[in-house]
């Protein structure tokens, strides 16, 4: 038997995956051999590539060796001159999705869309571009298609160096661009080719003639994993047929499966007789209905494409097909949600918010500039025991913190529950958001999400800076307690926005912490590339004498038991925002 035998279909492949345990060097060399002959059809080269590279780890234990197996086809070949080999020591491969698409120039759908999803989903984007809208939530004014030599030499571009995994298309305005994506598919195989066959917009604007749709049929279709169409194309795609039931939807998904695609997922949002979001998936043995609720939103332009871009994701970071489909689903449900009641565009569908990100700027739009050295002029750090000792709540604490003067406040609550700190926290956000004063949480990095404070405050022994700023984004303010120079470079060198030193005094609000006195808090403010804090037994009586210092990037005070410990928060904060403002003027930089 030899492997043109073998592969007329796809589902000869397990028969396939048996004759390379009877001679695999054999196989691997006829499927060189058929990899660059002109007569075999792309589908084949596939199918050939995917055995062999399967085979190849197994064999090896390697899991990214480069596209061809080059290594293992370079000793079984040593006289191949053609084989590249790639060094893949420590090859720990980033997913990669090629989207071959077109560009709508509102960029909720299209190319647009699939850089944001994969973004989204942790995996790299390349774009091969086919034609370019002009398009916004009114609907499509303008189409211009691109050369073929172009799209041919953009496929060749990227195929040809950046070792994609999954390749997914969506508009493909002619028939020789199909071809043109075949051929380049054919010379550089990939791990699996997602299809959107896009037609017609969301607006109804047709995006690819029904000239096309043969070649949908016969050539694209073989190619690939899955095919994502909508019911409108596939009813165009099934030569018009009537789709109102799910069971219609099971049929048209067979009737698909069909035509050569490994998995079909019909995708049902639009069926009227149906409460839910239903789509059909079907791997030629089994159906799933994949249900979600019908979210009410105006927001929905681009779905598909960010369904299928997400399924291509998810591929490419090794999912089985079904939960790479769930994962899509889920994601796009989600994201529908979030931006329901976004705003963008005067027309009838708008874009969605693939970083679930705009939604909490609109919301908080009260304090979006960014973290300034001068916050830290007058750092209000509370502290649940003096709150309970002089019967007060925190957000009252805070409130008359921030009468007083304070220009940032840290909420730092060593006891209580979580649940009761998150709520608490929640209201202070909001106080704080009203003054445009930052507030910072201590060490508890999952209630500053929680509440989405501005930042978070950390010590040497708590979460690791790095640890944080992944955690919390570029955006949020991060803080860390330097006592030595070596710690401020540190807590810069980790993504940190500013530093506490002290104990610049003695203190009996932290146990066991050591003082580093005025000349500690020189060193650090001295060696570091971040604005300092000073913190530690400070109060109205020795404040001056911190601020004459002098020193570069000292910017201020920190104060626990000044401000808390006292009856009246707001006078207290008050005498000392005065006596700060005094040591300002004329203050001498060393
Ligand atoms: C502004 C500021 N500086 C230092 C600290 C102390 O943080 P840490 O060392 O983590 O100790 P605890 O506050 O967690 O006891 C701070 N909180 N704020
Ligand atoms: C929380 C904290 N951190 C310190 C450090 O040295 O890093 S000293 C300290 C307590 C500061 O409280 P008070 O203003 O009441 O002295
Ligand atoms: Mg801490």
């Amino acid at each position: 038997m030899t492997v043109k035998d073998t592969l007329g279909r796809h589902d000869d492949w397990r028969c396939f995956e048996a004759l390379l345990t009877i001679s695999p060097a054999l196989l691997i060399y006829q499927y060189m051999g058929f990899l660059l002959s002109s007569t075999t059809s792309t589908s084949t080269s596939i199918i050939h590539h995917k055995i062999c590279t399967t085979f190849i780890s197994k064999q090896t234990g390697r899991q990214g060796f480069d596209q061809f197996g080059a290594l293992t086809l370079k000793a079984i070949m040593p006289e191949e001159k053609s084989l590249t080999i790639t060094n893949d020591s420590n090859n720990k491969k980033t997913p990669h999705v090629l989207t071959v698409a077109g560009s709508d120039s509102g960029a909720g759908a299209g190319v647009q869309a699939d850089l944001k999803a994969c973004a989204a989903r942790g995996v790299y984007c390349s774009t091969v571009i086919t034609a370019v809208t002009a398009q916004n939530t009114l609907g499509v004014q303008d189409v211009s298609i691109l050369s073929e030599e172009s799209v041919a030499a953009q496929l060749k571009s990227v195929l040809s160096d950046m070792r994609v995994d999954v390749v997914k298309t969506g508009m493909l305005p002619s028939i020789a661009m199909v071809k043109i994506l075949l051929d380049s598919l054919k010379q550089y195989p990939v791990q699996a080719l997602v299809v959107d066959p896009v037609m017609v917009s969301t607006s109804g604007d047709v995006l690819a003639g029904p000239s096309i749709l043969d070649t949908f049929r016969k050539d694209l279709f073989p190619m690939a994993d899955i095919v994502t169409p909508n019911l409108k194309e596939t009813s165009a795609l099934l030569g018009g047929i009537q789709l109102e039931t799910i069971s219609d939807m099971r049929s048209a998904a067979k009737s698909l499966h069909d035509m050569g695609p490994r998995n079909v997922l019909v995708k049902g949002g639009d069926l009227p007789s149906s409460s839910d979001a239903v789509d059909i998936f079907f791997n030629g043995k089994d159906f799933y209905e994949l249900r979600s609720s019908r979210i009410q939103t105006r927001n929905t332009h681009g779905t598909g494409c960010t369904l299928a871009s997400c399924i291509a994701a998810e591929l490419a970071k090794g999912s089985s097909m079904l939960s790479a489909v769930k994962v899509a689903k889920r994601y796009v449900e989600s994201v529908l949600e979030y931006s329901k009641s976004i705003n963008i565009g005067n027309g009838s569908q708008g874009p969605f918010d693939h970083g679930l990100k705009l939604k909490r700027s609109v919301c908080n739009s009260s304090r979006m500039q960014v973290f300034e050295p001068s916050d830290l002029f007058l750092y209000a750090v509370t502290d649940s025991n003096m709150n309970k000792k002089w019967g007060r709540s925190i957000t009252d604490a805070v409130k008359a913190a921030i009468e007083g003067g304070a220009t940032i406040v840290q909420l730092r609550e060593k006891e209580g529950e979580t649940g009761e700190f998150l709520e608490s926290a929640k209201a202070c956000v909001e106080i704080c958001r009203l003054h445009n004063i930052p507030l910072v949480i201590n060490d508890r990095v999952d209630i500053a999400l929680a509440c989405d404070a501005d930042g978070v405050h950390v010590g040497q022994s708590d979460m690791p800076v790095a640890t944080v700023r992944a955690l919390v984004g570029p955006d949020k303010i991060i803080g860390v307690s330097c006592k030595t120079p070596e710690q401020a470079l540190k807590a810069w060198a980790d993504g940190a926005d500013y530093v506490g030193s002290g104990g610049v005094f003695p203190t009996n609000t932290k146990a066991n912490n050591r003082t580093i006195g005025l000349d500690g808090l020189r060193d650090v403010c001295l060696a570091s590339k971040i604005p300092v804090v000073a913190i530690g037994g400070i109060n109205l009586g020795n404040a001056k004498e911190v601020m004459e210092l002098g020193v570069v990037n000292l910017e201020g005070v920190a104060v626990v038991s000044a401000v808390f410990d006292r009856e009246c928060v707001a006078a207290e904060t008050r005498k000392l925002y005065g006596l700060l403002k005094e040591s300002v003027v004329g203050k001498v930089m060393v």
